[in-house]
């Protein structure tokens, strides 16, 4: 039997009207904002609940909070840890960092800039190191919560991956920590979406490889982030991800499950709603992520929240029509196999990097082409030239059609399906072709949607032509 642990996230949240109109809000200005507070939800439900049982309820929630703290193993006492980097980060845990910050105060080491963010717990300034000059990122977070140690904790767990945004120093002040982060000059990945609305094929796979690869590390080393979301997503300088807000995040040992409501309703997975669920979570709200990337809006949505969890819960997806048609099948595929909603047939993180879309579209996998094609003494341009030729030629139609799209007034000059058609084959047989040239590991059968039919037809129906004035897309 899968052991159960309750987080202490379902606390602590006042302001559930004003998420809910401050979303309301945003999503008037860019329809693509999802990401008010599930705690918020949690705790009118908890409220309601008080009313027929508070001293019940108040001495469960105090001992629900206490086992938040205790079943988090402490560093260095995780099954799941794997060798290499996590290992010698582990060694170096929360008590190590933190003494170091004793020594000295965060103003003897570093002078603090302007404010560049706002979060749930804390401000986030941009600080400048006195020793050599770099800026990094310092989030402050105030004590008392216990989510505030183990977002320590865990970011210190993690700390070392390129994908996770790395924690260089901890100080510890009577009331807060300050968090000493690599800076993420880049922005935010959900102000690139809003700005540039969805991507080519080839771009999302690249940033969502990207992802999952963080995200598979995440359950490697034991923790859940729960919180999957671009607003959660940083970029560097270069334009590389960096995973970051680790305040959801639990650990979690082989075979245990969480239970405390927790993420970001647009995102969350249907089983953290029955409050059962496992590292699973991340795959759903990556899902919805990559879903949001490639058609420009969010899978399930609804006025309320409780709207959306119906949705999420009920509705069927149509990945077949409207914006669907012009996307790969196999992209379809990966997508229908992270929202599958029997979690134990969910993908996991190391199947959906790879799946052949993900193999495919990313430059690795061309670039294997490349070498293997020049093996093979063939004439003419090798096979990754050409596919990466048809690529661009078809990500190019898309752009031009869109253009157009908003360009014109006329329904009539909307492209025909004859051009969507020839592109979708076009993006068929360059995945034919290249799966034919790379050797690629079938996501393990047993483990992905019912055997019947495809699992694109038997997952999803159309239900997207919804109006909702909340969280719509963006
Ligand atoms: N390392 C960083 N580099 C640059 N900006 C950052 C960094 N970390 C955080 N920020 C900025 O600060 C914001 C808030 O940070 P973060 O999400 O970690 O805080 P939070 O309190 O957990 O937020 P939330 O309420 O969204 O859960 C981010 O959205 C981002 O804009």
């Amino acid at each position: 039997m899968r052991k159960k642990r309750k987080g202490s996230e379902t606390e602590g949240f006042e302001n559930l009207q004003e998420d809910l109109s401050s979303c309301a809000n945003a999503s008037r200005s860019s329809n693509f904002r999802s990401h008010f507070s599930l705690e918020g939800y949690a705790r009118l439900k908890k409220r309601c609940k008080e009313n027929d049982t508070v001293d019940e309820e108040s001495v469960g929630s105090f001992k629900r909070r206490l086992a938040g703290v205790a079943t988090a193993p402490p560093c260095g006492a995780s099954s799941l840890v794997s060798s290499g980097r996590g290992l010698k980060r582990k060694i170096g845990c929360i008590d190590v960092s933190t003494q170091t910050g004793r020594k000295n105060k965060i103003d003897d080491d570093y002078v603090f800039g302007p404010n560049i963010g706002k979060g749930k717990f804390g401000s986030v300034r941009i600080c400048r190191s006195k020793n050599n000059g770099i800026d990094f990122a310092c989030k402050t977070l105030k004590k008392g919560e216990e989510t505030v140690h183990r977002e320590v904790e865990i970011m210190q767990h993690l700390s070392g991956h390129p994908r996770v945004v790395t924690l260089h120093a901890v100080y510890e002040e009577s009331d807060c920590f300050h968090l000493v982060m690599e800076l993420c000059s880049g922005g935010r990945l959900i102000d690139q979406m809003v700005k540039e609305g969805k991507y080519s094929e080839q771009r999302a796979a690249n940033i969502f490889k990207d992802l999952m690869l963080v995200i598979k590390y995440c359950h490697e080393m034991g923790v859940v982030h729960r919180d999957i979301k671009p607003e959660n997503i940083l970029l560097t300088a270069a334009g590389k991800i960096q995973l970051a807000d680790f305040g959801l995040a639990m650990r979690i040992a082989k075979g245990q499950t969480l239970s405390g409501l927790a993420g970001s309703p647009a995102y969350v997975a249907p089983e953290v709603l029955s409050e059962n669920y496992s590292e699973k979570v991340d795959i759903w709200s990556a899902g919805v992520l990559l879903y949001a990337l490639l058609s420009g809006v969010l899978p399930f949505k609804g006025d309320s929240l409780d709207a959306i969890f119906e949705a999420i819960k009920k509705v069927k997806l149509d990945l077949n029509s409207g914006v669907w048609e012009s996307v790969s099948k196999p992209a379809r595929d990966l997508l229908a196999r992270m929202l599958t909603r029997e979690e134990s047939s969910r993908i996991t993180a190391d199947e959906v990097l790879r799946h052949p879309w993900i193999l495919f579209y990313t430059d690795r996998t061309l670039k294997t082409m490349c070498i293997k094609s020049k093996h093979k003494n063939q004439t003419g341009p090798p096979p990754c030239l050409q596919i990466r030729s048809q690529i661009e030629k078809i990500d190019l139609n898309r752009a031009n059609r869109e253009k157009n799209k908003t360009t014109s007034d006329s329904p009539t000059d909307s492209f025909s399906n004859t051009e969507e058609e020839e592109d979708e084959s076009g993006v068929v047989d360059v995945l034919v072709v290249a799966i034919s040239n790379v050797r690629i590991s079938e996501p393990k059968r047993s483990r992905v949607c019912s055997p019947t039919s495809s699992p694109i037809e038997q997952q999803h129906s159309s239900n997207l032509t919804t109006t909702n004035t909340l969280c719509r897309a963006f």
